[in-house]
């Protein structure tokens, strides 16, 4: 698995203290609004595990599934839900959890199903920003890093299901993709 790997671009702990760092904003920043945290699955498990260790205020959690990559780097530009929420989201403060913005029509489709469900504010969190990569205009609210214009994988984020569970972020090598 680390021989598909070119550079490390975040170590662990470099990503740790991230985690941190905007767990204490958005501890500041929501208290008292008992937030429904959601989890984009899967690319944001592991994130959104780190990330509400250290929110110390009350808040729920629930989840989302949803897929555009498959087998691809690159977005088919066609958002499934796979697993929706369980709980209504009328009425609540919503923190969307994300592991990256890419393209961005992820988040574009999710910000939009949560208004249409009359949320009463819609807020995201994401770990990575690749602005290179956009294809609509979306601006997050919190963020962790910004990215170069490459492939990355660890920390949740895949390439054809693999790597979630590299405890760091890579830049895969590009032979890896171009070879399937
Ligand atoms: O901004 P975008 O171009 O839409 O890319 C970002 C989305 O793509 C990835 O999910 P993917 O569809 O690969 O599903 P996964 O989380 O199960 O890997 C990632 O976890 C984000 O949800
Ligand atoms: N890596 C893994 N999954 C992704 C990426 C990426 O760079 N961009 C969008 N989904
Ligand atoms: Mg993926």
């Amino acid at each position: 698995m680390q021989n598909d790997i070119q550079n490390i671009l975040f170590t662990e702990e470099q990503i740790q203290d991230k985690v941190k760092e905007l767990g204490e904003q958005l501890s500041r920043d929501f208290e008292g609004r008992n937030p429904l945290v959601i989890c984009v699955l899967k690319g944001a498990f592991i994130f959104m595990a780190d990330l509400v260790k250290r929110m110390s205020i009350p808040l729920e959690i629930d989840f989302m599934a949803v897929s555009s990559y498959g087998q691809a780097t690159k977005s088919s530009g066609v958002v499934k839900i796979i697993k929706d929420l369980d709980v209504p989201v009328e009425g609540r403060n919503v923190l969307v959890v994300e592991d990256i913005i890419d393209s961005g029509l992820t988040l574009s489709y999710l910000i939009d199903v949560l208004e249409r469900r009359n949320a009463l504010s819609v807020s995201v969190a994401t770990l990575f920003d690749k602005p290179s990569g956009r294809s609509v205009e979306l601006e997050p609210d919190y963020k962790g890093f910004t990215l170069p214009d490459a492939f990355i994988v660890g920390y949740g984020l895949d390439y054809a299901e693999k790597y979630r569970n590299l405890p760091y972020i890579g830049v895969l090598k590009p032979e890896v993709y171009t070879a399937q």
